[in-house]
């Protein structure tokens, strides 16, 4: 049978890390950064405030799906931390062998800048934001995932998707 990898999705400053940190322990899996999949090319596009194309996001895409199959086939259940903007991005995840089911972690542009304006240490520049939030399509009815608002604190959005995992 297939394990669950939990996708962890949103903008950057989404709360992506520190959820999935949270869910990864509670559920004893292991958890994986999409931004450590990512090529030098794309991170030092990043940092120079350039935001990525579909071109860019692809192969970086494809590998994490590739991740998540192989975790899958060792009979592990996965959470991963990645943007997935667009419905096509999540098609990518969704061709591994695990079932993939979407967490997105959804706020307002203004909620999530007062975040990244007060975050320091990470390559990702605040410049970015409204360039995520054009990208963005949320999950629609027809996709396995929940919305989730990130207003509510890191442990209650936890009790949420753990909840919905158990239905
Ligand atoms: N539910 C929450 N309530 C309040 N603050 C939060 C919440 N979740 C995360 N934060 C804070 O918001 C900031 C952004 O969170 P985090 O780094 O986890 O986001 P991210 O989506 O992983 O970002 P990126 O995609 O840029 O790596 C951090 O300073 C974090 O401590
Ligand atoms: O698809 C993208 O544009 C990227 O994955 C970004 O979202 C960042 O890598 C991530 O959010 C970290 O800040």
């Amino acid at each position: 049978m297939a394990t669950t990898c939990l996708v962890v999705m949103g903008v950057s400053g989404s709360g992506k890390s520190t959820v999935a940190r949270l869910l990864a322990d509670r559920l004893g899996w292991p958890m994986a950064e999409a931004d450590e999949f990512h090529p030098e090319a794309n991170i030092a596009k990043m940092t120079a405030g350039i935001p990525l194309t579909d071109a860019d996001r692809g192969p970086w895409l494809r590998t994490l799906r590739d991740w998540i199959s192989k975790q899958d086939k060792a009979g592990q259940g996965t959470v991963v931390t990645c943007s997935a903007l667009k419905r096509e991005y999540r098609d990518v995840l969704r061709g591994a062998s695990a079932r993939v089911h979407f967490v997105h972690l959804h706020g307002t542009q203004e909620v999530i800048a007062e975040r990244l304006a007060s975050r320091s240490g990470h390559f990702m520049p605040p410049s970015l934001l409204a360039s995520q939030f054009a990208a963005l399509e949320p999950l629609g009815a027809d996709e396995d995932g929940t919305t989730v608002d990130v207003t509510a604190t890191p442990d209650r959005i936890v009790d949420r998707v753990v909840a919905e995992l158990e239905h």
